[in-house]
């Protein structure tokens, strides 16, 4: 990029959890060892999805909620990008934003957090296990029907706090957000991939621009990670073809294998966990978007259409 094109002060929206705030000043950390001139403000604001915390995400609205108003201070010019949780944004944006970067994912996978059990397998009859996650609630009750999965809603903080006031017996979490916010020693354990299959862009951070901004695109382009981009892809593929919102529980979980190729796992579920449906495809990185279709029309060839317009 020419050096007369970069601009001199950016401003990077952000919501204001902690986990939000961190992930903002790990990108405004980043782009200021790459631009030492430039100047980097962060703007934070407070989203629907962090005002209403009541009400299942999946009843309110679901994802967006998380996205719109830092997209409102893309569109009125107050914020030049905004860091979001790919897993907090829409499959489909509005017109005229882009999601220009996505970084290097931190651990994609759910995090078992107990003060007194270690693993999902010690839970005896009857524990009570917190998520709001239809996803992780479809997964935990398949496997383990003998659990009793209760809501759980709130910042990571939030959610801990209810853990240790003895309101649950554990709770599930994504462990990106704990290792970034230095909680890992919370884990009691990492769930597998097989165990709790994890969300479509879990622990990946994707930045969002105008279209119209070409000179902060070039300006990310360094922060872009393309192995997690590409499985990133795939995974966004696989839920836009399934129409995915909050309210189906759902999830895909792409990795790279031997650099070239890679290896999409999907499922869809009914939220009781009374059936799951899962499918695979492997092939090469190219073809990412294709490839989180076909786990997609697999699981449709499968039956998944009930199980996604049950939720309706
Ligand atoms: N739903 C909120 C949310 N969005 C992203 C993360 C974790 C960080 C990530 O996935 O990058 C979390 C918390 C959680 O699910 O425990």
């Amino acid at each position: 990029m020419p050096a007369h094109s970069l601009p001199r002060r950016l401003v990077i929206a952000t919501r204001e959890s902690a986990l939000a705030l961190w992930q903002a000043r790990h990108i405004q950390n980043r782009l200021q060892t790459l631009y030492p001139a430039l100047e980097i403000k962060l703007l934070g604001m407070t989203t629907q999805g962090d005002k209403i915390l009541d009400q299942s995400l999946s009843k309110i609205g679901g994802k967006g909620l998380f996205v719109k108003e830092l997209e409102t201070a893309l569109a009125d010019g107050r914020a030049d990008m905004a860091v979001h949780s790919m897993k907090d944004v829409p499959m489909r944006l509005p017109d005229g934003f882009i999601i220009a970067a996505i970084t290097e994912r931190e651990d994609p996978h759910d995090a078992l957090v107990s003060n007194r059990y270690q693993r999902l397998q010690d839970l005896p009859p009857g524990a009570i296990v917190g998520t709001s996650s239809l996803r992780r609630e479809s997964q935990l009750r398949a496997a383990f029907p003998h659990l009793q999965v209760q809501p759980l809603r709130g910042n990571v903080q939030t959610r801990l706090a209810k853990l240790d006031a003895g309101q649950y017996d554990a709770i599930v979490l994504a462990a990106a957000g704990l290792k970034r916010l230095g909680l890992s020693d919370r884990i009691a354990c990492i769930l597998s991939s097989d165990e709790s299959l994890p969300a479509v862009g879990q622990g990946a951070l994707g930045i969002e621009i105008r279209t119209n901004r070409p000179e902060l695109a070039s300006l990310l382009e360094p922060l872009n990670h393309p192995a997690t981009a590409d499985c990133v892809t795939a995974e966004r593929a696989m839920s836009l073809r399934l129409n995915g919102s909050c309210q189906v529980p759902l999830g895909c979980f792409a990795e790279v294998v031997e650099d070239h190729f890679l290896r999409v796992r999907g499922f869809v579920a009914k939220p009781d966990g009374s059936q799951i449906l899962r499918a695979e495809a492997n092939g090469s990185r190219q073809s990412a978007p294709a490839l989180g279709r076909q786990v997609a029309d697999l699981l449709l060839t499968e039956g998944a259409q009930p199980l996604i317009q049950a939720q309706d």
